[in-house]
Parts: structure tokens; C-alpha cells; sequence
């Protein structure tokens, strides 16, 4: 039997999001999700491809234990982990450093590195981790493979990838700007251009990854150029729980002058602050309704959120020169109308136009919002980031298969 499943993990701080796919058409078999993990109630999602969800709320300690509650529900469709249809399972690592630059197949010393990355991304790569070893023991003849969120950023050029300190001192703690949701940048930076008609190559794109963590992107011909996250992901747009960019002496301050330690003021700008800290909500959803019934401190959350997105539009737009499109992806960009319109509001001189009626279309297909004609195409395109670890992981698998 040709084994074509990918089971994709891709393992958030407090959640696993997963699809099991059959690579040789592309089909998703099932797919589900984790959350709350860790905390007293935790909620498992499991869809099968054709039939009913089933959820099951308990308590779900760990990523381990979340790990082994997935593999349960996929062996009461017939599709446990120990099916010899599995080809290779696909991991979603967040922190690969400068070192990653592609899929890469899990071994040892992989492990070690993503360990030791855990410092740069400490709400992520532990998950990760953790979701690479349950898998491992779970099928410890199976390739695993992380496909690495810093990857695609790889291509960035020193003069946006450095900061401007002592050249020395970034050398030693090799810091630089390595920018995040990579594998979604390039996803969707690339389903742009086929909705365009273009390959690739033949265009420029502003993406917009706006999920509970956000950043932007700014690709040229295929290649990143420019993302907004940085040394972590904390740096660039306001987002559901983190700051984004600010002056870095705030933290001076709430040092000196608040006795606030390194930790707590991490706490507070990675899971304080951004939306949840301005107006103590971190859903969209629930932000616009606030505002509906006139919520002053949702409105002010709302218009720094949006000033913040159109810095980066304009700032991408003098990046690239030339700008083909931009896309608008992930929970708050697929869904949320009003932020796309305020996003490009005043941005008619760019080229940049909203329709109204088309940004009021719902849909799970890549489809256009600017009017026809309009010099820059303004597109909503939903990312899959579970199919593209599928596609890198079964594409290396199936590769080196071929050359032994
Ligand atoms: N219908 C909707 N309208 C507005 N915002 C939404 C909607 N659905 C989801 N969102 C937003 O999307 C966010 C989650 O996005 P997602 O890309 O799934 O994030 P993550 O992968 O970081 O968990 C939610 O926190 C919420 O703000
Ligand atoms: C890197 C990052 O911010 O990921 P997420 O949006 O899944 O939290
Ligand atoms: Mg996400």
C-alpha cells in the first residue's frame, strides 16, 4: 500500500489545531481542534471529512494529553495514528531561528535547536515541542517534519532584518528580526497571484495576517522582503493579547519607576496587552458589537488597532514601490468587513479602494473587494496553514523517498 496521509500539528501556546490529509488528491479527512488546554475546562472539535462534529469538554492538562485525546478521536473514524496510510507527520514550529530555511525532518539535533530557541518564542516553541515528542512516541517509525513560521522570512535583506544596535552585542545574542505566520505570508502570498491570474513571480504583495496574533508582510516576486514581527512575535501590529511595536524605553520605565521585573513585564505585553489591554476584550467579534452600542473604550481598541494596520500598509507600499495587491487573511481578516474598510479608508490616492457591497460578501473562497479596475487589487484570501505544512511535509518525504 502507498502511504499519502499527512496528519498536520500545529500547536499553539494553549491550543492544537489539526487536519489529517490524503496528499495524493488533496482531500481533507478530518480536522479539529483543542483549546483551553491547561486550563479547568478544556474543549476538543473533531469534524470528520462528510459527517458530524463531535465535541467533548474536560479537563485536558497538557499538550501531551491533547495530543493522545486527538489520536482517540481519530481511531474511532477508522484513522488512528497507527494506520500504515500515514506517511509522515507534519509539525508547525514557530521559532527556527536563521538556521531553518526549509521543512526540515526532525531528528536530535533539530530537537535541540528548537530547544534552545524556547527563550525567543517561550508561548510557542515549548508546544511545539511537546506535540513533536508525543507524535514521536506514538510513531516512532514515522518521519515527523517542522516546517518552520521563520522560514519564509528567511529571504528578508540585512537592512530590514537588523536593528540598528551595536553590531556586536546583536552578533553575540543573535539578535535580529526573523518575523513570524511565515507559512501563511507564503500561502497566501501565493494563492494572491493565482487569483490575480500571475504567477508569482510577477507580483508584489502587501499580506496581512490578522488572527489572535498578527503581522504583516511585504513580498516582492515571491519573496519576503519585509514582515512586521520580529526578534519574537510581539513586535509590529497591535493584536488580541500583544502590544506590537512601542517605544522600547516603556520597559525602562516599568522597571525603574513601576519595580516591575523582566517577567512580569513580559507577561504583561505579550498576554496584557493589545486589544484585551485597552478594552479587555481580545475577540473582533465582540469588539464590533461593543462598539455598535456605543462602548468608547471598544472604539478606541478599534482606531488604534486600525492606525497601526494603515502604518504598515503605507510603510510595505514604500518598501516594495510597486504594489499589486493586498491581502487580507486569518480570523480577523477573513471575517471582519470593518477593519478592511478602515484598514484603506483615505487610501484612495495609493490606489487602495474598498467596494461595499463586495466587502460585505462572506465566503470561504480567495476572492476580490476592490472594484474593477482599481490600480491595486484589495483581495480577501483565507490561509491554510495546516495544507501548506501538508504540501512541504509529503513534498520532502515523498523527495527523499525518491532518492533512496
Ligand atoms: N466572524 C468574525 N468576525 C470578526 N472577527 C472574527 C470572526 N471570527 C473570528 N474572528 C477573530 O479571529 C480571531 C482568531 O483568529 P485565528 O486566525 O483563528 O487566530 P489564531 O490562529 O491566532 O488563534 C478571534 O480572536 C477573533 O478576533
Ligand atoms: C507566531 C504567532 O504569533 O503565532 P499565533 O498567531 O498562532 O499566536
Ligand atoms: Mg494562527
Amino acid at each position: 500500500m502507498t502511504s499519502s496521509r499527512v496528519l498536520v500539528l500545529n500547536s499553539g501556546s494553549s491550543s492544537v489545531k489539526y487536519q489529517l490529509l490524503d496528499m495524493s488528491d488533496g482531500s481533507r479527512l478530518a480536522m479539529g481542534l483543542v483549546e483551553r488546554i491547561g486550563e479547568e475546562t478544556s474543549r476538543l472539535k473533531h469534524t470528520p471529512a462528510g459527517g458530524a462534529s463531535r465535541e467533548w469538554n474536560g479537563s485536558i492538562a497538557d499538550h501531551d494529553a491533547a495530543l493522545k485525546a486527538v489520536a482517540e478521536e481519530l481511531s474511532r473514524d477508522g484513522l488512528g495514528l497507527d494506520s500504515p496510510e500515514l506517511a509522515a507527520i507534519g509539525h508547525r514550529v514557530v521559532h527556527g531561528g536563521k538556521h531553518f530555511t526549509e521543512p526540515t525532518v526532525i531528528d536530535d539535533a533539530v530537537l535541540a535547536e528548537i530547544e534552545r530557541l524556547i527563550p525567543v518564542a517561550p508561548l510557542h516553541n515549548p508546544a511545539n515541542l511537546t506535540g513533536i515528542r508525543t507524535a514521536q512516541a506514538l510513531r516512532p517509525d514515522l518521519p515527523q517534519v517542522a516546517v518552520f513560521d521563520t522560514a519564509f522570512h528567511t529571504t528578508m535583506p540585512e537592512s530590514a532584518a537588523r536593528y540598528a544596535i551595536d553590531v556586536e552585542t546583536a552578533d553575540e545574542h543573535r539578535i535580529r528580526r526573523y518575523g513570524f505566520h511565515g507559512t501563511s505570508h507564503a500561502y497566501v502570498s501565493r494563492a494572491t497571484a493565482e487569483l490575480l491570474g500571475k504567477s508569482p513571480e510577477e507580483v508584489n504583495v502587501i499580506v496581512l495576517h490578522l488572527g489572535n496574533g498578527a503581522s504583516a508582510s511585504a513580498v516582492r516576486g515571491g519573496r519576503c522582503v519585509d514582515t512586521s514581527m520580529g526578534l519574537t512575535p510581539l513586535e509590529g501590529l497591535v493584536m488580541g493579547t500583544r502590544s506590537g511595536d512601542m517605544d522600547p524605553a516603556v520597559i525602562f520605565h516599568l522597571m525603574r519607576v513601576g519595580g516591575m521585573s523582566a517577567d512580569e513585564i513580559d507577561t504583561l505585553l505579550n498576554k496584557k496587552s493589545g486589544l484585551i489591554g485597552l478594552c479587555g476584550d481580545n475577540d473582533m467579534r465582540e469588539i464590533r458589537r461593543r462598539i455598535d452600542e456605543g462602548d468608547e473604550s471598544a472604539q478606541l481598541a478599534f482606531d488604534i488597532y486600525i492606525h497601526r494596520l494603515k502604518k504598515y500598509i503605507g510603510a510595505y507600499y514604500a518598501v516594495l514601490g510597486r504594489v499589486d495587491a493586498v491581502a487580507f487573511t486569518a480570523g480577523v481578516g477573513e471575517n471582519a468587513s470593518p477593519v478592511r474598510e478602515a484598514a484603506v479608508a483615505g487610501l484612495e490616492e495609493l490606489g487602495l479602494v474598498v467596494d461595499g457591497e463586495l466587502n460585505a460578501v462572506r465566503s470561504d473562497e480567495p476572492r476580490l473587494i476592490s472594484p474593477e479596475h482599481a490600480r491595486v487589487a484589495v483581495a480577501v484570501v483565507p490561509t491554510d496553514e495546516e495544507l501548506e505544512i501538508a504540501t512541504q511535509t509529503y513534498a520532502l518525504v515523498k523527495g527523499s523517498e525518491n532518492l533512496t
